[in-house]
């Protein structure tokens, strides 16, 4: 209803804003007897965490995440699961000003409009921080799918303002700032990032997110889609304007004589859907692509209005992150993830008696594209 709670079956429930004592998740539906403790959400917390490079928000916070409930003797006990984060490095006072007026391009119009007041500290619950509970209840689905089916899910930035980013290796992808899978990028993308920050600018990003092993049969149709839940979730993600599957957008100039991934005994020859038929895992790897705009928070002075209508002119103060998308492919990988888990624990529920005789295709064919 409000907004808050993502998923069926298995769903999370995100609190806090970016100035309050704590931000968290209530982690529902996870089965019971899955090995959990705090360190295997601290892996992709660390990833996600602020202050780690030049490139990003100078806040520093650990986000470090305690466990509260749910846990027993090291195990799940499938019951609610809480999880904590403490905020230990806000500068409020960074936000005096901002009441009386909104950032162009920011939630701060829009939230003040809807709820007739908010919190202007840190963007309140509209800040970007608010993925990092996501984040940490992702990694309890991350863990429990690659137990159940091998899922492996990985993102990387493919483009950075203008810089379209080459892939070159999946294993440069942890390398860097980036998450770029290609080293030889990275003078140019830290030159490109410095510059802009001097300028007191921001700039957009492209991330690609994957999984492999995923299995067959997860989505609803005709509305609870595979694919239409992961544009939900993935547009649910601070600054993200757009979401493309497979060819995406590409699929307008495609001739079906090339969209149509071919299946051969030995796999896939291609794969332009992005792993999912009729909204439907096809046991192809899924491929989601997601645009996120310029960070609206920038130095350079910008023409707003006051509470009154009046015009003034906005410059934002405080730290942040020149291009959001350098620490969104953790968190585009983490929306993935709790849209997998659900609809795996959905497909279980209504068909997991389904007997099939049909061989599956395997997911890719040697040197498919
Ligand atoms: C703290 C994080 O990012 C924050 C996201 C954010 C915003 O407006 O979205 C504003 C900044 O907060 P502050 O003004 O308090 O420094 C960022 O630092 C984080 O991601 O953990």
């Amino acid at each position: 209803m409000s907004g808050n709670t993502l998923g069926l079956l298995f769903t999370v429930t995100t609190f806090g804003e970016s100035h309050g004592p704590a931000i968290g998740a209530v982690v529902d539906g996870c089965p019971p007897g899955m090995a959990l403790s705090e360190a295997d959400l601290q892996t992709d917390l660390d990833r996600r965490k602020p202050g780690t490079s030049r490139h990003v928000t100078q806040r520093k916070e650990e986000d470090k995440v305690e466990i509260l409930s749910g846990v027993f003797e090291g195990k799940t006990t499938g019951t609610p699961i809480a999880l904590l984060i403490r905020n230990t490095d806000q500068r409020s006072q960074d936000y005096s000003d901002i009441l009386q007026t909104f950032r162009p391009g920011h939630a701060d119009y829009a939230y003040h409009y809807k709820y007739g007041l908010r919190d202007p500290r840190g963007g309140g619950r509209s800040s970007a921080r608010l993925t990092a509970p996501v984040v940490a209840a992702a990694a309890i689905a991350k863990k429990w799918l690659h137990h159940q089916y091998g899922t492996e899910i990985f993102g990387y930035m493919s483009q950075l303002g203008e810089h379209v980013i080459p892939f070159e290796d999946e294993k440069q992808i942890e390398n860097n700032a980036f998450f770029a899978p290609n080293a030889k990028i990275i003078p140019e993308l830290e030159a490109y990032m410095d510059s802009l920050r001097k300028a007191g600018d921001s700039c957009g990003a492209r991330i690609e997110v994957r999984a492999r092993n995923v299995p067959m049969g997860l989505g609803e149709p005709l509305f609870d889609k595979l694919d239409a839940d992961i544009a939900h979730v993935m547009m649910g993600i601070n600054a993200v304007k757009g979401v493309e599957i497979g060819s995406g957008f590409q699929s307008v100039v495609q001739k079906g004589s090339e969209h149509g991934d071919e299946m051969h005994p030995d796999g896939y020859a291609s794969n332009n859907s992005g792993g999912t038929l009729g909204g439907i895992s096809s046991g192809q790897d899924l491929r989601v692509s997601i645009a996120i705009k310029p960070t609206s928070s920038i130095l350079s002075p910008k023409q707003s209005v006051d509470l009154e209508g009046k015009p003034m002119t906005v410059q934002t103060k405080g730290r942040h992150d020149p291009c959001v998308g350098i620490r969104a492919t953790p968190i585009a990988e983490a929306m993935l993830a709790l849209v997998l888990m659900d609809h795996a624990l959905r497909h279980r529920a209504q068909c997991g008696d389904v007997k099939v005789s049909v061989r599956a295709v395997p997911a890719a064919r040697p040197g498919a594209k």
